[in-house]
């Protein structure tokens, strides 16, 4: 399986999951009758209450976990009738506490998959300068390090890199960026999002973040208790319309402040700039729950918004509710 060419076919899905389940020895059926494609190059996200089965559907992909019953096709084939360390190949997989080996340096981490696919020295060095650069560590500077030489954010950044080291197809991700600070997080996520856009990786990405989920995925899963798939969507549509009770209390009270999140300050938002200037700025372009606060913080009932260095007209609060309210329409049919 991981000599085939993954990008040749032209079939949509990548990964499709045939009435899959999964009951553990104990009698816990953490997966119950699973259909779930995966899209080429996109990236999904998990999300569900803890214990609902995220994990354990991620890693029946990679045949860490062996589902009891159903298929998990990738391309069409059967991943249960292969080599699971041939399939491992051509499947990156990052996980919280990225598992690093502490007693080789970053260089040595990254290399890893390529020392085992017997790639040459100058090949694997050229390929681990390329990842350090890409996910913004300097090969210079951070290459000979070792983990516990790292800030949590660095060390995340060099699992994401060993995952991509020879540019799989699918990369799983349980949890990436949990252990990084807000800050760095959401700094990682946008990074990791335009890589990932970049290379084309089809990402499955299980996080607690529902947040994390909306502002990062193509299209969300949500599960419930006992792996059950309660609706899969793209970020809007389950924020504006939510399946069912239980999708609608998992994606929260927050669900207004969620969609403005997803949208930016447009020039079709704005009035003209007035001649008394009215505050606090902000840049064409800012989220529109950023804009929020900012309103919110500023002693104006409007801002002043620029672009290039100059004010290109101002937001009022009822630009923001009409910004929602066309979010929450184009999220319905
Ligand atoms: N190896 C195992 N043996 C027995 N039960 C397991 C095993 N791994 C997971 N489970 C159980 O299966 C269920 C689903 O676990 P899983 O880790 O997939 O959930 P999750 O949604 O990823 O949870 P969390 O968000 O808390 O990480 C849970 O009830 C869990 O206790």
């Amino acid at each position: 399986m991981a000599a085939k060419d993954l990008s040749a076919t032209p079939d949509d899905v990548l990964i499709r999951f045939r009435g899959v389940r999964k009951e553990f020895a104990s009698g816990t059926v953490a997966v119950e009758g699973l259909d779930l494609d995966v899209r080429r190059h996109e990236l999904l996200a998990l999300v569900g209450p803890s214990g609902c089965g995220k994990s354990t559907t991620l890693r029946m992909v990679n045949r860490l976990v062996e589902p009891t019953a159903g298929q998990i096709l990738l391309d069409g084939d059967d991943i249960g009738a292969g080599d699971p360390v041939a399939l491992r190949r051509c499947i990156g997989y990052v996980i919280q506490h990225v598992g690093l080996f502490p007693h080789r340096t970053v260089a040595q981490n990254v290399a890893t998959v390529p020392r085992l696919l017997r790639w040459d020295r100058k090949r694997t060095t050229d390929r681990v300068d390329q990842l350090l650069d890409l996910v913004g560590l300097d090969p210079a500077t951070y290459a000979r390090r070792y983990p516990h030489e790292l800030s949590g954010g660095e060390r995340q950044r060099v699992g994401v890199a060993r995952a991509l080291a020879t540019d799989p197809p699918v990369l799983l991700m349980d949890e990436p960026f949990g252990a990084v600070d807000p800050v760095g997080r959401r700094r990682l996520q946008i990074e990791f999002r335009r890589i990932q856009e970049d290379l084309g990786t089809t990402v499955m990405l299980v996080t607690h973040d529902i947040d994390e989920a909306v502002q990062l995925a193509d299209r969300v899963a949500v599960f419930s208790k006992g792996g059950v798939l309660e609706q899969i969507d793209d970020p809007v549509r389950l924020l504006a319309q939510p399946a069912n009770d239980t999708v609608a209390e998992f994606v929260g009270q927050g669900r207004a402040l969620r969609l403005l999140g997803l949208g930016t300050v447009d020039r079709a938002d704005l009035s003209p700039a007035g001649a008394v200037a009215s505050g606090a700025t902000i840049p064409l372009g800012t989220r529109l729950d950023d804009a929020f606060s900012a309103l919110a913080s500023s002693s104006k009932d409007s801002l002043d918004v620029v672009d290039d260095g100059q004010v290109v007209g101002q937001l009022s609060a009822s630009a923001l509710v009409d910004s929602l309210q066309r979010l929450t329409e184009s999220g319905r049919d």
